[in-house]
């Protein structure tokens, strides 16, 4: 490389640091030309505008006629901004446009232009059905105006609903819908039963959220096979007396737990004495593991709740129940069992995909959030997307005004009360952000003893949470919610119909209050913004406590033995400002990290689905089933009737193909639970893994031909013959689920940890 090029690439890694954006210069230097269209596309009919839509090309005459649609279809005017938004998503990155600035309006109009750029259909994934349906009916006078359909897809639609809405040039859908209905789509035995065409665009709503935060969510599909039960509950039984520090130790993150020596010898006590590292027990010492993990660091109210004999998670950010999430094989059962309820049957996994490489089989992806340079070098590294700042349309005066620090939570509680009493005593509205459900039901008990009224925003109502919030910005009013609920929602001051917006504006409008710093200063931010939109008068502040989970998880250490303090309490020392912030970071890292590592196990597994699928989708479509039993098994094949051959042979090869995909799923699941593992002692896990997974997926070509053959063989046919009516049936139920957090990575921590404990405690 010579040096001029070393400098170019130099200065290019220098302006991808994480953080640097890309330059919207280009872009901004056709604003005018686009204003320049205005009022000659004012004075077509809407005929003509959409005739008008159907022949643009350039972002240019992109952005103008969606500019005209916008302001017929919806009576609003797209600021400059907008537009930039939408040429920022057309060019393929993810658009950083603060909260309130609009950013439904700019994706129509760039889905609108992805469409004319023959980049379509294009499918706007949102975080939840709620809001797919919302923006489709909201945006569609638009659409309609463009010439363009639109459709939205929700948990409830048919498989034809969801086929039309597919079939639209814009879908709505959350991407877990868009996520599972391509697993279903991939196991179709017939083209017809399709519901998705080819993936082409999509468009991210809340990009960091679901890109980054729900990245290594794996969405699965399972058919009904009966679930074992007892000894599941046998294990909860078994944990359910052990206490923390004498029997088990949970490490610092919170994210891992290990026996003591004397919690493993109780346990095998009440087992009658046997030794659960012996190698006829490592199916016990799982389910043992397991339990503890259920008994030890999931917590009811917090992690999951219990409502009508069922335990139903609850996704840590937005703090609401998230809708058929279960957490990986036996752990759920083991919540369950904990709880004293009927374990829910397992289910055989049918298909499973990351959201991160579904995300990937779209060939363009774009996307928008307000939070979005804070996670620049991630989505760079796992999505090779880069960032556009969009500047606001009216300049922010919110004020964010420093952490309030104090020594303990008690003095923090009685603070953070003393504030919203003071703000409600003036008819000032509160958002008050928690950090779990819990925490917002306390402070909902110590808000009524103060006798402040407040609306507690938790994952039991989640049906009302959008009605809720959208009236946060009332007079007198307090929310309490956790900080993610409600992204998403409009809260305009003054109540949604704005009515008190002057008396609320004077009283500095909307204060939102974080009852801790979250692990991701991302996930502030956005509760920062819900306050001061659109130029809103607002402010906001965080309460902390050198008590707080994140400040004694990642930054005991750096926090002073005796911090300055003022007369109330109040924590005036640099030094602990930088250790509450130093924490912050230790905690970002240790997320990033935990994604490197769950996507560097997901990377192999996506390739063997990728291959197994595009062999699929030769079976459905092609006769090489049957040409490889007219040359395997010629007396028999070349008997049969073309046309009954060419149907036995795809259904028959269709079977075995996704029969062994899902035994090859459970057996790479087992891989990497470490049942493999422990009897291997201490390898690289990954390479372990690879090892595993590798030859095991080399071996089903083969096996899924001689399985074909065999069943071939065996069976009889006549004219009439059904896949139904032979031994091909498949799963009859099928259902869909997300995991939830994978714990194997640390579950494998914890397992060395254990065995490290036993290898060093005292021989018995
Ligand atoms: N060009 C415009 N002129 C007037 N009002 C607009 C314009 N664009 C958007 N709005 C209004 O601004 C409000 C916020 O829009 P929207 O909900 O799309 O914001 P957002 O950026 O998605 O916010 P969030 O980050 O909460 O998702 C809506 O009430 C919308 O009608």
């Amino acid at each position: 490389m010579g040096v001029s090029q070393r400098l170019k690439s130099r200065f290019r890694r220098f302006l991808q640091r994480p953080g640097t954006t890309v330059d919207l210069g280009p872009l901004e230097k056709l604003l005018p030309a686009i204003e320049g269209r205005e009022e000659e596309l004012s004075a077509l009919t809407d005929a003509e505008l959409t005739e008008a839509a159907g022949s643009a090309t350039g972002y240019e005459e992109i952005c103008a006629i969606g500019r005209e649609a916008a302001r017929r279809g919806l009576d609003q005017r797209p600021y400059d901004v907008q537009l930039l938004g939408a040429m920022a998503l057309l060019s393929g990155k993810v658009a950083e446009m603060a909260t309130g600035e609009g950013k439904t309006l700019t994706a129509t109009i760039a889905a609108y232009g992805h469409v004319r750029l023959g980049n379509g259909p294009v499918h706007v994934l949102t975080v939840n059905d709620y809001l797919a349906r919302r923006d489709a009916r909201w945006m569609e006078p638009v659409y309609t105006l463009l010439g363009l359909t639109v459709g939205s897809v929700s948990e409830a639609s048919t498989p034809q609903e969801r086929r039309d809405a597919y079939a639209c040039d814009v879908t709505y859908v959350s991407v877990s819908e868009a996520g599972f209905d391509y697993l279903r789509d991939q196991l179709v035995t017939d083209l017809d039963d399709r519901v998705q065409p080819a993936l082409r665009t999509a468009i991210v709503d809340e990009a960091d959220s679901i890109l980054i935060d729900e990245a290594r969510v794996p969405m699965v599909l399972a058919g009904a096979v009966g679930g074992e039960q007892d000894p599941v509950h046998a294990a909860a039984a078994l944990v359910r007396g052990l206490r923390k520090g004498k029997h088990y130790t949970v490490a610092e993150d919170g994210r891992s737990v290990a026996f003591t020596s004397a919690g493993l010898a109780a346990v095998e006590a009440k087992l009658g004495g046997i030794d659960l590292y012996d190698t006829e027990h490592v199916g016990q010492l799982s389910a043992v593991n397991v339990a503890l993990h259920a008994h030890a660091l999931l917590h009811r109210d917090v992690d999951y709740i219990v409502r009508d004999g069922s335990v139903e998670l609850i996704d840590e950010m937005r703090g609401r129940v998230a809708q058929r999430r279960r957490w990986p094989d036996g752990l759920q059962a083991a919540v369950e069992a904990k709880e004293g309820l009927d374990a829910t049957a397992e289910g055989e996994v049918l298909g499973t995909i990351a959201v991160q490489a579904y995300i990937a089989l779209y060939p363009k992806v774009c996307g928008m959030t307000a939070t979005a340079v804070l996670v620049g070098d991630q989505l760079r590294e796992f999505f090779g997307l880069e960032v556009a700042v969009i500047p606001p349309n009216t300049p922010c005066v919110r004020s964010d005004e420093p952490d309030r620090i104090y020594a303990t939570r008690a003095e923090k509680d009685e603070a953070l009360v003393d504030e919203i009493r003071r703000c409600h005593d003036k008819g000032r509205p509160v958002l008050v952000g928690t950090l779990d459900v819990k925490e917002s039901e306390q402070l909902a008990v110590g808000l009524e003893a103060a006798g402040v009224p407040c609306v507690v925003l938790n994952a039991k109502n989640d049906d009302d949470e959008a009605a809720i919030i959208a009236e946060a910005g009332a007079y007198g009013a307090v929310t309490v919610s956790t900080q993610m609920a409600g992204r998403g929602v409009d809260i305009r001051l003054g109540g949604s119909d704005s009515a008190d917006r002057d008396r609320v504006a004077e009283l500095g409008g909307l204060y939102v209050i974080g009852s801790g710093r979250h692990d991701s200063r991302r996930v502030d931010d956005q509760l920062r913004g819900r306050a001061g939109r659109q130029g809103d008068p607002g402010g906001s502040v965080f309460f902390v406590s050198l008590e707080d989970d994140l400040v004694v998880r990642h930054a005991g250490d750096a926090v002073p033995a005796s911090p300055r303090m003022n007369a109330d309490g109040l924590v005036t020392d640099p030094q602990v400002d930088y250790a509450v912030e130093h924490a912050q970071r230790v905690a970002e890292g240790v997320n990033h990290e935990i994604h490197r590592n769950t996507w560097r196990y997901s990377v192999v597994i996506e390739q063997q689905r990728k291959a197994l699928a595009e062999r699929r989708e030769r079976l459905l479509t092609s006769d090489i089933a049957a040409l490889m039993l007219l040359e395997r098994v010629p007396e028999k094949a070349e008997e049969m009737d073309e046309d009954l051959l060419a149907r036995a042979a795809r259904s028959i090869a269709l079977f075995h193909l996704d029969r062994l995909w899902a035994e090859h799923l459970a057996e790479l699941s087992e891989v990497r639970e470490g049942v493999h593992l422990r009897a291997l002692g201490r390898l690289d896990p990954l390479d372990e893994f690879h090892r595993a997974a590798v030859p095991a997926f080399n071996a089903l070509v083969p096996e899924i031909e001689a399985r074909t053959i065999a069943t071939f063989t065996e069976t009889e046919f006549d004219e009439d013959w059904e896949p139904d009516a032979s031994t091909l049936v498949r799963p009859s139920a099928t259902w869909t689920y997300l995991v939830h957090d994978n714990p194997f990575g640390s579950e494998l921590d914890r397992l060395i940890a254990s065995v490290g404990r036993r290898l060093s405690a005292a021989p018995r």
